[in-house]
Order: C-alpha cells, then sequence, then structure tokens
C-alpha cells in the first residue's frame, strides 16, 4: 500500500482501490508511517458527510441535505503516537440505489464506522441489517465502531444512549455518541481507529497491546445534555 499522492483527487469521484493486506503496509522505516482505509457506512441522512467535513475542515455542513452520490472521500494525515498515520477516508451513499457501489469497496476497508441517527429510530433498526451486509462484504479482521450521531438534537432524540450501548454490546463493538454539529466525539472517533489500525499494522518493540474498547471506554464524552 503506497504512501504518496492519490490517483485521484480527494472529493473527486472513486478513491483508488487498493488489494486489504494488514502486514506490511508500506515500507517502514525511514519515516514511520502508515496508509489506510476507513469507510462510513449507515442509513441516508445520519450524517456521515457531515461528520467526514466535521472530522476534515472542522465544520458543520448546515442547512439543505446534499444526499452522496455513489461514494465520495477525503484524506487526512493524524499522528499517532508518533507515528503518521494516512486516513483514506471513503463517504459512502446511504441511498439504497448505490449500495452495489458501497458492496464493491467493503473488501478494501481496514476499519467501518457505522453510523445511525439518534433522532431516526428507523436508522438504529436498520444497523441489524447494515451488520449482515458487512458480515458479508468486509473483510472478517475489519476494525468496526458503533456511532450515534446528532446527540446535539436533544429535544428530538428517540434513541437513548443505553439503547445504543446494549447493541453495540450484543455485537461487541466498541460505542459512542457523537455530533457532526457541535463536534462531540468526531475527532476521538477517528483517532482511536486510526490508533488501533496503527497497533495492528506495526508492532513497536516493548509497545504495550492497544485494547480500542477500553481507550474508548476512557476517553468517550457524554453530551452533558442526554444522560436520562
Ligand atoms: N443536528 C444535527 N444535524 C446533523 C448532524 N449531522 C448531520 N446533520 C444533518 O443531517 C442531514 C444529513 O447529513 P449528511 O451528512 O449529508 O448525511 P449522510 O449520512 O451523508 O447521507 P447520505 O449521503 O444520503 O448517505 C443534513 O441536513 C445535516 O445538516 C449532527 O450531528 N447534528
Ligand atoms: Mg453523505
Amino acid at each position: 500500500m503506497a504512501w504518496g499522492p492519490s490517483e485521484v483527487s480527494p472529493g473527486q469521484g472513486h478513491p483508488p482501490r487498493k488489494p486489504h493486506t494488514w502486514w506490511g503496509l508500506t515500507p517502514l522505516p525511514p519515516s514511520l508511517r502508515v496508509s489506510l482505509q476507513v469507510m462510513l457506512v449507515g442509513d441516508s441522512g445520519v450524517g456521515k458527510t457531515c461528520l467526514l467535513v466535521r472530522f476534515k475542515d472542522g465544520a458543520f455542513l448546515a442547512g439543505s441535505f446534499i444526499s452522496t452520490v455513489g461514494i465520495d472521500f477525503r484524506n487526512k494525515v493524524l499522528t499517532v503516537d508518533g507515528v503518521k498515520v494516512k486516513l483514506q477516508i471513503w463517504d459512502t451513499a446511504g441511498q439504497e440505489r448505490f449500495r452495489s457501489v458501497t458492496h464493491a469497496y467493503y473488501r478494501d476497508a481496514h476499519a467501518l464506522l457505522l453510523l445511525y441517527d439518534v433522532t431516526n429510530k428507523a436508522s438504529f433498526d436498520n444497523i441489524q441489517a447494515w451488520l449482515t451486509e458487512i458480515h458479508e462484504y468486509a473483510q472478517q479482521d475489519v476494525v468496526l465502531m458503533l456511532l450515534g450521531n446528532k446527540v446535539d438534537s436533544a429535544q428530538d432524540r428517540v434513541v437513548k444512549r443505553e439503547d445504543g450501548e446494549k447493541l453495540a454490546k450484543e455485537y461487541g463493538v466498541p460505542f459512542m455518541e457523537t455530533s457532526a454539529k457541535s463536534g462531540l466525539n468526531v475527532e476521538l472517533a477517528f483517532t482511536a481507529i486510526a490508533k488501533e489500525l496503527k497497533h495492528r499494522s506495526m508492532k513497536l518493540p516493548n509497545e504495550p497491546k492497544f485494547k480500542l474498547h477500553d481507550y474508548v471506554k476512557k476517553e468517550v464524552r457524554g453530551s452533558g445534555c442526554c444522560r436520562s
């Protein structure tokens, strides 16, 4: 997996497809660096694009909702424990009619962020179907995290935090609530994924094992408004 300019400019069309390999991702050293693919999935309107824009640009896309067509991507480089981790983040379309496009990218993803909208019960109920799809198309060892987005909309909330926690526990995946609008836990969600991927892809001598679940539990912040 190469480190360097992408064949396609970020935000323009389909991301380059590369074979999925965990180990020997990049030649290391001299400069410690890894390049990894993260995919955002979930129903249309849950806030995938907004989450990505918040993470990449620190801004919130307010106003009219422009549904993603097919798939889009953005790159962001994080420094994790002294190692540069380039995340290529694929923003998929939640609409059913683009599902076959999404399917084609699952197998190259190292991590998946699966989103639902805490103000939309149907998006939560569909998580099970998304997990079935992930099981069918993604790599067995893919890193997966469940995110309940839009927690800033306290008055419209219909999915309790406890329900998200319960579902995540059932499937053994880390969970947090986020807000692309306020920025709550957005950086944390991507950083946690990057840490896990970095630890998997390069084992430094004497480095203790990274535990994603424990890290998320320790670092996650509540919205302060909605812990009923
Ligand atoms: N209040 C609130 N609104 C949000 C949040 N995230 C997204 N939205 C709004 O929800 C709508 C949908 O957001 P998108 O990010 O475009 O949704 P998406 O999941 O990318 O949808 P598709 O591209 O169709 O799959 C937009 O009107 C956003 O402004 C959030 O954290 N809080
Ligand atoms: Mg979108």
